[in-house]
């Protein structure tokens, strides 16, 4: 199947939508009126310039407010729709949506609008143009595809046919089921959107928070199924109406749509992708650090039992070490402030998994080795972060000499294994590095949490392995970041898990400190007597308890080197979350510490 863009999905003049487009590999697109209007280039010159970088026009739209009109309206309309065929003749493309009516002009009259739109077909046809008609989900008085349908099915034109809007039938509560016994051949067009599920007006739902396929709740591949299923083989199209999109770096918003669609066509069976790979564990967190940000790391390091056990051969990279615990220190990447650089997880076959990231546009690099060092690949995540892949043999860790130092193994207190990462992302690229995650490396998304932090609201999305050998925790601002907040990022983490707390945390001199207002809030909550209170007070650490009785305990550190800390965790009776119901705790414990200097 074809893959198409609409232009109204980028930012951008036409001149940088359409290379954007043609960039990411698309084969076509559907041409927005208004881009059109603004653009320089005549309709002869837009279809040469889509011709050079291989793009078809496969619809032009929307043409609106045409149908079931009063009888002395129609001649006017068809004038206007006559206008618009010249145009399309001149850019080579023969395909027009027209988008049921929101006038308050157009009258509930099926058999009107059925007999207008064959009208307008006839004249289409003449031009060797199709209609397709698409039902809005606020049209006045057509706002389901089966409703459209029975119109379209009433007029019996060969040049009518339906458009079949993703987020116009997933948002209405019409089952799409019927739309696999539509008559071959009269579907004519496919957008797909998808959408987060929002209680709010239909139209400013579509027209501000449509998202890529895989970025939103809606069942897309079960949609594309059931129109598969109705013979439809024209292109699939993505038409995403979103406001981040709209003023994001148009080359890179084409390359999430592109992946989003690449994904899809894999989970709906239409063309599969090498499977997702299994991941095994976190191999290892790297963090950059410099001449000031290295001792504040090695030092925190070393305060949670951490050795450092490795050098680089080649490198100034140093290996540190606690049970499955493995942190690198890179001095070689230069970023401001210590910050999480790399995050590597093993599987068993690195080399399928990067061919399957590689069919996902994803940036693949080779990274720069010596002679007898271990070739490892990564993938750079659209936050900017690298990731690695390790498979069980050569095992990356033999580029390291010993330093002697031996790791510490596991005693009382000690910390078992990276239980998750934390990873904020910055504003525009939130929803395009969950889709990154969840489609190259196949992690599942748990639950979307939202919070009131100091400094604006927060939004945390948690993807995970099945059977959770690996998690990272998302989080962004709901907003863009506001003047007021402080001018430093917000520090990135990664929690160690321990199997007791209470003796971590007896070991860990540096804790952050936590309000006793939190404590006497959490005795009250969940009903926790004194005696159990009172200990996780004394040590700092934190508490949540989800609806099955799974519990988190957890506790802090400060912030190192200015943008990353660490956190120590043990989860009981199943708890799945990362403890997001604390972040603004820990969030204004760590802000009063800035302001404190310490
Ligand atoms: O928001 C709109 O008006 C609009 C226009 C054309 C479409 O195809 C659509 O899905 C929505
Ligand atoms: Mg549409």
């Amino acid at each position: 199947m074809r893959r198409s863009i609409a232009t109204v999905c980028v930012s951008g003049t036409l001149d940088d939508k359409l290379t954007a487009a043609a960039a990411a590999g698309f084969d076509g697109i559907e041409l927005f009126e208004n881009d059109l209007v603004v653009s320089p280039w005549s309709p002869a010159e837009i279809r040469a310039r889509c011709a050079d970088l291989g793009l078809s026009i496969d619809l032009y739209q929307p043409f609106r407010d045409f149908e079931a009109v009063p009888p002395a309206r129609l001649e006017a309309n068809l004038r206007r729709a006559a206008h618009k065929f010249d145009v399309m003749a001149a850019l080579g493309t023969d395909t027009m949506l027209v988008c049921s009516s929101v006038s308050p002009d157009a009258r509930d009259d099926d058999g009107l609008a059925a007999e207008q739109l064959s009208r307008l077909a006839d004249r289409a046809a003449d031009r060797g143009i199709r209609i397709a008609y698409e039902a809005l989900a606020w049209g006045r008085h057509v706002s389901t595809w089966d409703h459209a349908w029975r119109i379209v099915r009433a007029a019996d034109h060969p040049a009518l046919g339906l458009c079949l809007d993703s987020f116009h039938i997933l948002s209405r509560d019409v089952s799409p089921d019927g739309i696999a016994a539509v008559t071959p051949g009269k579907i004519f067009f496919v957008q797909l959107a998808d959408a987060p599920h929002l209680r709010m007006d239909v139209l400013q739902w579509s027209r501000h928070h449509r998202l890529f396929p895989g970025q939103g709740a809606f069942d897309l591949p079960g949609l594309i199924t059931t129109i598969h299923a109705a013979g439809y083989d024209g292109p699939l199209s993505l038409e995403v109406f979103n406001d981040v999109f709209r003023q994001s770096d148009p080359a890179r918003t084409a390359v999430d749509a592109m992946r989003s669609l690449i994904a899809l066509e894999d989970r709906a069976g239409l063309r599969p992708l090498p499977p997702a790979p299994a991941l095994r564990g976190h191999a290892f967190t790297e963090f950059a650090v410099d001449g000031g940000t290295g001792p504040q790391l090695r030092e925190a390091l070393r305060g949670l039992g951490f050795a450092h056990t490795g050098q680089h051969r080649t490198k100034p990279v140093e290996l540190w070490e606690q049970s499955a615990c493995r942190v690198v220190l890179n001095s070689a990447v230069t970023r401001p402030g210590a910050a999480i650089s790399a995050i590597a997880v093993s599987t068993d076959d690195p080399a399928a998994a990067l061919r399957r990231a590689e069919a996902l546009r994803a940036p693949v690099h080779v990274s720069a080795h010596g002679p007898r060092e271990v070739s490892l690949a990564s993938i750079t995540a659209p936050d900017g972060t690298d990731v690695f892949l390790t498979g069980p043999s050569p095992d990356w860790r033999a580029d390291f000499l010993p330093t002697g130092e031996p790791a510490a193994g596991e005693s009382a207190g000690g910390l078992i294994a990276t239980d998750h990462i934390g990873l904020t992302q910055p504003f525009d690229h939130f929803d395009e590095a969950g889709l990154f995650y969840h489609s190259v490396l196949g992690l599942d998304r748990l639950a979307t949490e939202e919070f009131a932090a100091p400094f604006g609201l927060m939004r945390s999305r948690a993807l995970a392995t099945a059977g959770r050998e690996v998690r990272l925790a998302l989080t962004v601002a709901l907003l863009r970041r506001g003047e007021w907040a402080p001018g430093v990022p917000e520090p990135q983490h990664v929690a160690f898990s321990t199997p007791d707390i209470l003796a971590s945390a007896a070991r860990v001199p540096r804790r952050l400190a936590i309000p006793d207002n939190y404590y006497a809030d959490l005795a009250a909550r969940f009903g926790l007597p004194g005696d159990v209170v009172e200990p996780l007070r004394r040590h700092g650490i934190l508490y949540d308890r989800d609806a099955h009785g799974g519990e988190l305990l957890h506790f802090y550190t400060p912030v190192h080197g200015g943008r990353v800390f660490f956190e120590i965790v043990e989860r009981r009776g199943g708890y799945d979350a990362c403890g997001e119901a604390n972040a603004p705790v820990r969030m204004a414990a760590h802000r009063h510490l800035r302001l404190s200097g310490r």
